[in-house]
Order: structure tokens, then C-alpha cells, then sequence
């Protein structure tokens, strides 16, 4: 579903990102780690064309992402707060992107009882707009969007982050839902090693832009990226 060629981003000749060859098949679940400044946001940032490359290309079934419109009709995705209409309420965004998506309301009515444990009764009929929500629940509109529509592929920004832990298992258990019946493809990007463990079938950890390892997950892989992150704190 994701192919790298040669890919290479650099700012400034600094080379932040340099990922010869990669490719992550369609249904797989592929976690991304690595320490602040990897180039994880860097790479997830070049899959949606968010920003180019400087060398190289990412294709999405086979279209380059910078050449292409095709791969945006199936492809979900929450990099950060950006990616959000501030001044609108959570209900009027969700129509919004369910306008954008060809949603029915009848399935993102569907789709919002699914996320009804995760909101918590925190988003909606509160009269606030977007950017009056706190951080942990601006990542739970956003991520609910992400999933709108049916994606075919859908990539995240360390989507767990100022999630509260009972929020942070629920969101688990939504994307462990999307994988099983929906079979989707997710690029997911974490600190919570435990948590992308558990999500991921596969972990590539980045390090000052390069793959340094790339892992199929089993039941050591946990203790696997334990023993690599506490070598580099010398631990
Ligand atoms: N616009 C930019 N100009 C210069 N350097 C940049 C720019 N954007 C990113 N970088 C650099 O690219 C490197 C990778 O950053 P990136 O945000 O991809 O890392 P990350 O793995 O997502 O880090 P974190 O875990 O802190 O979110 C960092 O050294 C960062 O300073």
C-alpha cells in the first residue's frame, strides 16, 4: 500500500530523514518510535504531502503522493491541532468533513456512538467551539475524524498523547475495532512503546532520521524497545 524509494529530507543540508527502502502492505498495522527529532513527524508529514521531500518519493498504491489526488480519497489522517477548523463546534466539524467525505448522517451518527466512550460527555452540547477544547480532547475530535468515511489507510501523530489512561485504552480498542473488522491500514506514531505493542503487528524505530531497527512484533518486542531505549539513556 506504502512504498519509499530513496527518500531523503533535509533542512539546511542537514539531513533529517533517510530512508532507502521501505514498504508497509496493505492491512498492516506499523507502529513508528523513536526519540524527540527522529523524523517521525518528518516521515508522516511526507506520506500526506504535507511537506516534499528533498530526494526520493513515497507512493500510496503505487500514485507518488505529490503527483497524485487518488490516495486522498481513501487515506484518514490526525497530525496535529492544524488539522482542525478552530472556530467551528465539534458537531458543525464533523459535518462538515462528513460533507467533504460523501458521510451519510445516518453513519456518522453510527460513527459517533462509537466514539460516545471515548468523549466522554466532554464535546458535544457543551456550545464550545474547537479551540476551546483542552488538548486531550481536540486529539479525540481529531482522531474521530481520521476514522470518518471509511479510510482505506489511516496515519497518526502520537495519538494517545494528553489522553487520559482510561481515554488512552479506549482509543486502543477503537483502532484494535478498525483493524479487525474494516481491515485498515494504520501508520501510527508513539512514545507509549507499551501501547503501539500491543496496536502494532510491526515497529520501525527511527533514529536521527535512519531505520535502526524494524520489528515484527511478538511477545518480547516490549522488552525488545525497553532494552534499546534504556541502552541510549545509558540505563
Ligand atoms: N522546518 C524545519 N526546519 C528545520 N528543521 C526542521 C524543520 N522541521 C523539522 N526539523 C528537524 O527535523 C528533525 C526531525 O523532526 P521531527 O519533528 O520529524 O521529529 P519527531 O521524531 O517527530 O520528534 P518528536 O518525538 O519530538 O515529535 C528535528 O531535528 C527537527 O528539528
Amino acid at each position: 500500500m506504502i512504498k519509499i524509494n530513496n527518500l531523503k529530507k533535509s533542512y539546511k543540508q542537514i539531513t533529517v530523514l533517510d530512508v532507502p527502502e521501505m514498504e508497509i502492505p496493505e492491512g498492516q498495522s506499523f507502529g513508528l518510535v523513536g526519540n524527540n527529532g527522529a523524523g517521525k513527524t518528518t516521515l508522516l508529514r511526507i506520506m500526506l504531502d504535507l511537506i516534499r521531500a528533498s530526494e526520493g518519493e513515497v507512493l500510496i498504491d503505487d500514485d507518488a503522493v505529490n503527483n497524485s489526488e487518488e490516495w486522498k480519497n481513501f487515506t484518514g489522517s490526525f497530525i496535529d491541532e492544524k488539522f482542525l477548523i478552530s472556530y467551528l463546534t465539534p458537531e458543525e466539524y464533523f459535518q462538515f468533513i462528513s460533507k467533504i467525505r460523501g458521510v451519510s448522517k445516518g453513519d456518522l451518527d453510527q460513527h459517533l456512538n462509537l466514539f460516545e466512550p471515548l468523549f466522554n460527555d466532554e464535546i458535544f452540547g457543551k456550545k464550545k467551539y474547537i479551540r476551546d477544547l483542552s488538548k486531550g480532547n481536540k486529539k479525540k475530535v481529531g482522531v474521530a475524524a481520521a476514522l470518518l468515511g471509511d479510510p482505506k489507510l489511516v496515519l497518526l501523530d502520537e495519538p494517545f498523547e494528553n489522553l487520559d489512561p482510561t481515554s488512552q485504552i479506549r482509543l486502543k480498542k477503537i483502532i484494535q475495532q478498525f483493524q479487525a473488522e474494516k481491515s485498515v491500514t494504520f501508520v501510527i506514531s508513539s512514545h507509549d512503546l507499551n501501547h503501539v505493542t500491543e496496536i502494532c503487528e510491526r515497529i520501525v524505530i527511527l533514529d536521527k532520521g535512519e531505520i535502526v531497527k524494524d520489528i515484527k512484533v511478538t511477545e518480547r518486542t516490549l522488552q525488545e524497545l525497553t532494552d534499546y531505549f534504556g541502552e541510549h539513556a545509558g540505563i
